[in-house]
C-alpha cells in the first residue's frame, strides 16, 4: 500500500473534556477535565482501569459522540461529528463484519456511504486485503475465516477509508495469543509503511508498551489523564527481544503501578501491606510513593506532562 497523501493528518487536541451520561439521579460523570494531544504520525496507546472511560474517550475522538464539556479539535476544526480523516476499528469483528457479505464487500461496504465509486471501492478493498496478508480471501465469507483473519478483515476495512488517523478500540481482544502477536506486528508495520497516526485503547499493559510511542494512563473518579509515558524503545520492535528488554519491564511496572493508583480504593486488591512511612516522608519533603523525591524537578516535569 502507498503512503497516504495526507500522511499523519493533523493533530488531535482534547481540551478539558468532560462526558456525563444520564440525567438527574441517573447522572454518571465518567470523564472530567481530560486534556490530551496526539500529533501526526504518533502511535499512542490509552490504558486505564476497567470502566474508566477508554471507549468513551475513543468514541469522542471519533466524533461518534459529543463531549458534555470541553473541546476536541482536529487541526483547526472543532470535531463535532465523524470526520473523513478519522477511521475506527472496533473490538469485536463478530459484531462488525456482515456474515452475508463476501470479505471484499465487507471491506468496501462503508465506502459506498461515502460516495466512493464501485471501481475505486473494489480497488481499495483489494489493496487493503493485500496489506493485511489476506489477498486470497476476498471471495470468502467472514464465517469461513479464523478469528484472527476476521480481525485482519476489520483492520483492512479501517484502512480502506485511507484516513490518516486510525482509532482502534481493543482491536485484538477477541483473538488467541499468537494471532494477537501477529496482529500487533501487522499494525506496527502498517503504521510504519503508511505513516498514519494510531490511537489504540487496550487493557493489555504489555501490548501498550510494545506498540506505543507513548502510553497515556487514564483513571480516577471522574476520569482524567493520570500519566503520560514516552516509550523509549525505538521503532524496530520484536516480540521476543523487545519484551525482554529491561526498559520494557521498567515501563510495564510503572504503568501497572499508575493503573492501580488510578483505581478507586474499594476496587483495589492490596498487593501487600502499606509500608510504614520513613522518617523523611514529611509533607513537602522526602520521597513520595512513586519513588520521585517530592521536591524533585522530575516531579514538576511529570505533573506538567499530565496537565
Ligand atoms: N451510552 C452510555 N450510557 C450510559 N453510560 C455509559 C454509556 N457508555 C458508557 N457508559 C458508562 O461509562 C463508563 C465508562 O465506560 P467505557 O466503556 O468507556 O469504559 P472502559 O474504560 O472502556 O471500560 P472497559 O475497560 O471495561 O472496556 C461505564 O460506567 C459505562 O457504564
Amino acid at each position: 500500500m502507498q503512503r497516504h497523501a495526507k500522511t499523519g493528518g493533523s493533530s488531535l487536541v482534547v481540551e478539558d473534556v468532560g462526558k456525563t451520561f444520564g440525567h438527574g439521579t441517573d447522572e454518571h460523570r465518567v470523564i472530567e477535565g481530560l486534556s490530551l494531544r496526539v500529533d501526526p504520525g504518533e502511535f499512542v496507546c490509552i490504558v486505564g482501569p476497567s470502566g474508566a472511560g477508554k471507549t468513551t474517550l475513543l468514541r469522542c475522538l471519533s466524533g461518534l459522540i459529543r463531549p458534555t464539556s470541553g473541546t476536541i479539535r482536529y487541526g483547526d476544526e472543532p470535531l463535532t461529528r465523524p470526520h473523513a480523516d478519522i477511521a475506527v476499528v472496533f473490538q469485536d469483528y463478530r459484531g462488525s463484519l456482515l456474515p452475508w457479505m463476501r470479505v471484499r464487500d465487507n471491506v468496501a461496504f462503508p465506502l459506498e456511504g461515502m460516495g466512493v465509486k464501485r471501481a475505486e471501492r473494489n480497488r481499495r478493498a483489494e489493496e487493503c486485503l493485500h496489506a493485511v496478508g489476506l489477498a486470497d480471501v476476498g471471495d470468502k465469507y467472514p464465517w469461513q475465516l479464523s478469528g484472527g483473519m476476521q480481525q485482519r478483515v476489520a483492520i483492512a476495512r479501517g484502512l480502506a477509508y485511507e484516513a490518516p488517523v486510525l482509532l482502534m478500540d481493543e482491536p485484538f481482544g477477541s483473538v488467541d495469543a499468537q494471532s494477537r502477536f501477529d496482529l500487533e506486528d501487522l499494525t506496527l508495520s502498517l503504521r510504519a509503511d503508511l505513516g498514519i497516526t494510531v490511537i489504540l485503547v487496550t487493557h493489555d499493559i504489555d501490548e501498550a508498551v510494545y506498540l506505543g510511542d507513548r502510553v497515556v494512563v487514564i483513571g480516577g473518579r471522574p476520569t482524567t489523564v493520570v500519566d503520560n509515558l514516552q516509550v523509549d524503545l525505538g521503532t524496530d520492535r520484536d516480540q521476543i527481544t523487545t519484551r525482554a528488554d529491561h526498559r520494557f519491564t521498567d515501563l510495564r511496572t510503572r504503568l501497572l503501578t499508575r493503573i492501580r493508583e488510578a483505581q478507586a480504593p474499594a476496587e483495589r486488591t492490596p498487593a501487600r501491606p502499606e509500608p510504614k512511612p520513613a522518617p523523611d516522608e514529611t509533607p513537602g519533603g522526602g520521597t513520595a510513593k512513586d519513588g520521585i523525591p517530592k521536591d524533585s524537578p522530575a516531579r514538576e516535569k511529570t505533573a506538567r506532562a499530565v496537565r
